[in-house]
């Protein structure tokens, strides 16, 4: 019955489309087997720094170079468990799982989003050659193009103070509503892109707990404030909350509903919805089904983006990451920044069995990176059913967090030294600051820390090392040999170093479309469908049941004991 059902599976949503890739596990596939053999025998226990002591041009060999008009990325992969043998291991597991062919399905947007029936052209939106892309045998770019020059024509009119409030003002603050990708995205690139600021101020709403807009509020005035409802569906439940409260605040203060117009404006694919709600059609800005949502910031998603940064440099955004799109698409895999990326974590998820992947952005402006790239991986590759219906027998995508440097390094590096488990990081670090106050001394201190902070993980401390420095503070034997264990670091724990030139909207774009393009990879080797999320699907549907549960004075005996408990808890508490 089992095997009847995912060969239906595999007939009906795979087919023969040229994306499919062997119906073979990852770990049948000889590549992989090859791999994990390779380095189960021959590098698990080596200490990386032996590798550089071994190999005077490993920092050559495992470093990549992306130029950009601001300036070069620098990538260095020389800090991770791999050698020449390992890396062409990997490489050949890239060909072997069809990540060339993935890739060129998904940039000739064939519906590799086969569960929802779509394709994922998130790059459409970001073809700055503007080469024809065919959807159903229609080209997207004129739409593409067209939602483009609307968003222009907005952001100068609201920059410029051509576009006024119902009394007349200049719009001055600007409030996004949106949840997941209607949110993540933006509130991360312009906190990113704060410096480049030439629009108004932008606040984010996201949370259904009524605090957030109403703190959001709280601040703001009506006259000033614009509103964008970002919804790609319009039909997620903590936005429409909250853009209901929006609408009802704003009109407690302007009374007018003729005034909303100038007030609130919507992005989304669906128009019927938006307009429903009060939206004026022109006031709309559109996008369409074959853009995720964690891959929306690049559609009228960003207009909160190009409202606060100016749309020139949006525009540069879309650039920086079409560069990497023509290098994804373009470099054989050896050279190839985001496959390597991907190959790397791969190795230490499924040979390694790490669990975990930490973004270490040492750049402040950058603090909510590693929450958009949760999103943006954990939603895309936590799966566990393959592409053609069955379980995987391996593990799929890992845990996304972090934190800026230093603060993380005050908080939780303690376990990524001295911890047992493997948590493979990216560092990753402007080579210029934006604010080079008191001649660049924060900005050295900055980078002191990060390359300390990698090299550290790397080297390590031994017995002998810790023993010599405790000697030579003065210490008694007797407190060396209770305390000499404790100063004990193993090293070993690899790392990736990420330089960018400085954070602008160019590098900005091409960095989040090197982490888009890695998901993307990794999902091919782990033969999941990237593009949907079902699995958020089943708590919202929960929850619909209990919000009315919630409200009625019945007493609740539906649910198992646990959850009757708690609503039981919270029912006889809120008197
Ligand atoms: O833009 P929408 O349709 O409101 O959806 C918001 C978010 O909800 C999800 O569908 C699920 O959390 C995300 O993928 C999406 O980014």
């Amino acid at each position: 019955m089992l095997n009847y059902l995912s060969d239906l599976m595999s007939a009906l949503f795979v087919g023969d489309s040229k994306n499919s890739v062997p119906a073979m596990s990852l770990t049948q596939d000889a590549a992989f087997v090859d791999l994990k053999n390779y380095v189960e025998a021959n590098e698990k226990d080596v200490q990386l720094l032996d590798w550089f002591q071994k190999d005077q041009s490993r920092f050559e060999k495992f470093t990549r170079h992306f130029k950009t008009p601001d300036g070069d990325f620098l990538f260095d992969f020389s800090k991770n468990r791999i050698t020449d043998e390992s890396f062409q291991l990997l490489m050949k597991l890239a060909k072997s799982r069809g990540v060339e062919e993935s890739r060129d399905a998904m940039f000739s947007a064939e519906k590799i989003n086969f569960t929802e029936n779509r394709a994922v052209l998130h790059v459409a939106l970001r073809n700055r050659a503007n080469r024809p892309i065919l959807v159903d045998g229609k080209d997207v770019m004129p739409d593409v193009n067209r939602v483009l020059a609307h968003m222009k024509e907005f952001c100068n009119e609201i920059i410029s103070g051509q576009w006024t409030g119902y009394t007349g003002k200049k719009i001055t603050d600007v409030v996004n509503i949106g949840i997941g990708g209607s949110d993540l995205g933006p509130l991360m690139v312009t906190e990113s892109l704060k410096n480049y600021q030439i629009g108004p101020n932008v606040h984010f709403v996201s949370n259904v707990d009524g605090t957030h807009v109403a703190e959001v509020t709280k601040k703001l005035n009506a006259e000033t404030t614009l509103f964008i409802i970002a919804s790609k569906t319009f039909t997620t439940q903590e936005t429409i909350t909250n853009a209901e409260t929006a609408k009802e605040w704003f009109l407690s203060k302007a009374g007018d509903p003729a005034a909303v117009a100038k007030h609130f404006v919507a992005l989304s694919t669906n128009v019927l919805k938006a307009v429903e709600f009060g939206i004026d059609e022109k006031n709309m800005f559109e996008f369409w089904d074959w853009v995720g949502g964690r891959y929306s910031l690049w559609s009228a998603i960003g207009l909160s983006i190009a409202v606060h940064i100016g749309f020139e440099n949006y525009e540069k955004l879309l650039d920086g990451a079409f560069a990497v799109d023509e290098h994804f698409v373009n470099t054989p895999l050896e050279q190839n920044i985001p496959v390597i990326l991907a190959m790397i974590g791969v190795l230490y998820n499924n040979v390694y069995g790490a669990e975990t992947h930490a973004l270490l952005p040492y750049d402040q402006y950058m603090h909510r990176f590693a929450a958009y790239f949760q999103q943006g991986d954990m939603e895309s590759n936590g799966k566990f059913v393959t592409r053609h219906g069955t379980r995987v027998d391996y593990s799929t995508g890992p845990i996304v967090w972090g934190e800026p440097g230093t603060n993380g390094q005050h908080a939780f590096y303690q376990l990524i030294h001295q911890g047992t488990r493997l948590i493979p990081a990216d560092f990753i670090a402007p080579v210029r600051t934006l604010n080079p106050i008191r001649n660049g001394l924060h900005h050295q201190i900055l980078l002191a820390n990060f390359l300390a902070q990698s090299e550290a993980l790397m080297k390590g401390k031994t017995a002998a090392v810790a023993e010599e420095e405790l000697k030579a503070s003065g210490m008694s034997a007797e407190s060396i040999a209770k305390i000499l264990p404790h100063k004990v670091f193993e090293g070993n724990k690899p790392t990736t170093s990420i330089v960018l030139p400085i954070v602008t909207p160019f590098t900005l774009g091409s960095l989040i479309a090197f982490y888009e393009h890695k998901i993307f990879v990794q999902g091919i080797i782990w033969d999941i469908c990237s593009f949907d999320q079902w699995g958020v699907e089943l708590g919202k549907q929960l929850a619909k049941v209990i919000q009315p549960e919630l409200a009625s004075a019945d007493k609740v005996t539906t649910h198992d004991a646990s959850t009757n408990g708690l609503i039981a808890f919270i029912k006889n508490n809120n008197a």
